[in-house]
């Protein structure tokens, strides 16, 4: 099971057309450290999509390739790459700055066109990821024969993308199902969040044989926005995945650096990591006062001791219960 983080690409859309160097770098270091390290990046649409005329992201995709070098041997980071763009220049371009992966999109249906890229891209020592956006233009069974020839084709994971977010739980299934069935390449999910569905497309997709997952932290994305990687880990975690993925660092980075820095841009953080602690412990909200209070007076960190306490009593904790559990957290 692998946590593929898009914030760096499809996030920026929230930000214009791609995140600026600061930003970029402070969310690749926050990722390493909570032990995210399959990252994609670049500007929204990927590499050589904006440099006809110059870059219109604040980066060029030179200056984004230059900006990572710090960082490959620490993560698995690549670009998207549009299967028109998917020339030799610049497959050429990500393998001499040492991308670890490119990921070709092409709208579900039009992948015939792609063939001659994933070519390029293996033949330059990358691995090739595929996305098949908008895939639900087409039937699982359609999704699943591309999916057969694209692989065919020598790619290295294909991707299912709920790109309007209009999926329901029971249709990725089948999708997911399909295509399970008819590669043996890893089959990975991106699901948008429209109708609210992203973290529940994302568990039906993990049932039904996907082992890649996209998100993006706080959710940033495109339209309705993405998964949200913190989200997609603390409910993985719960049902027994991700779990060399250090949660409470990834939201003290949330809390400390990101929320922060994105109120810059009036960025709206749908659920907050406090609000997400509460709900994969199982803790009220109605006792948030007394939780806080007893951690501040103690000096332990608040996260943990909503989480362990609760493991003992989620219906009514006495402030004895949480000052002794809050004991043990010194
Ligand atoms: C770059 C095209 C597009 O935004 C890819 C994607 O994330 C999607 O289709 O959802």
């Amino acid at each position: 099971m692998l946590v593929m983080d898009c914030t760096l690409r499809d996030g920026a859309n929230v930000v214009g057309k791609g995140f600026d160097a600061r930003l970029t770098k402070m969310m690749i270091e926050g990722m390493i450290a909570a032990g995210i390290t399959t990252i994609e990046m670049g500007n929204c649409l990927g590499l050589g999509a904006y440099e006809a005329n110059g870059s219109i992201a604040p980066c060029t995709d030179e200056e984004y390739l230059q900006l990572i070098q710090p960082y490959l041997s620490q993560a698995e980071i690549g670009m998207f790459l549009g299967y028109k763009n998917a020339t030799q220049p610049n497959v050429d371009l990500a393998a001499r700055y040492g991308l670890k992966f490119l990921r070709i999109g092409a709208n579900a249906g039009d992948g015939a066109g792609a063939c001659e890229g994933i070519r390029r891209v293996k033949a330059a020592g990358m691995k090739c990821r595929y996305s098949l956006m908008k895939a639900y233009v087409l039937s699982p069974k359609e999704l699943a024969e591309e999916a057969k020839m694209l692989a065919d084709c020598g790619l290295d994971e294909i991707t299912i993308m709920d790109s309007a977010g209009t999926m329901m739980p029971h249709e990725t299934e089948a999708y997911t199902k399909e295509l399970v069935a008819a590669v043996d390449i890893p089959v990975a999910f991106h699901g948008h969040n429209n109708l609210g569905l992203s973290v529940a497309n994302a568990i039906a997709a993990a049932e039904a044989g996907a082992t890649v997952f996209d998100c993006g932290l706080l959710g940033m994305a495109r339209s309705a926005g993405n998964c949200a990687t913190e989200l997609l880990v603390a409910t993985f975690q719960r049902l027994g995945y991700f779990k060399d993925i250090d949660l409470y660092k990834l939201l003290a980075f949330l809390d400390g650096e990101l929320i922060p820095a994105m109120e810059e841009y009036n960025y709206h953080v749908a659920v907050k990591p406090f609000d997400l602690i509460l709900g994969l412990a199982g803790c009220h909200s109605s006792f948030t006062k007394r939780f806080q209070n007893i951690a501040d007076e103690m000096g332990v960190p608040l996260y943990q001791l909503i989480v362990e306490v609760s493991k003992r009593d989620q219906k009514a904790p006495s402030e004895e219960l949480i000052r002794q559990i809050a004991a043990d957290l010194v």
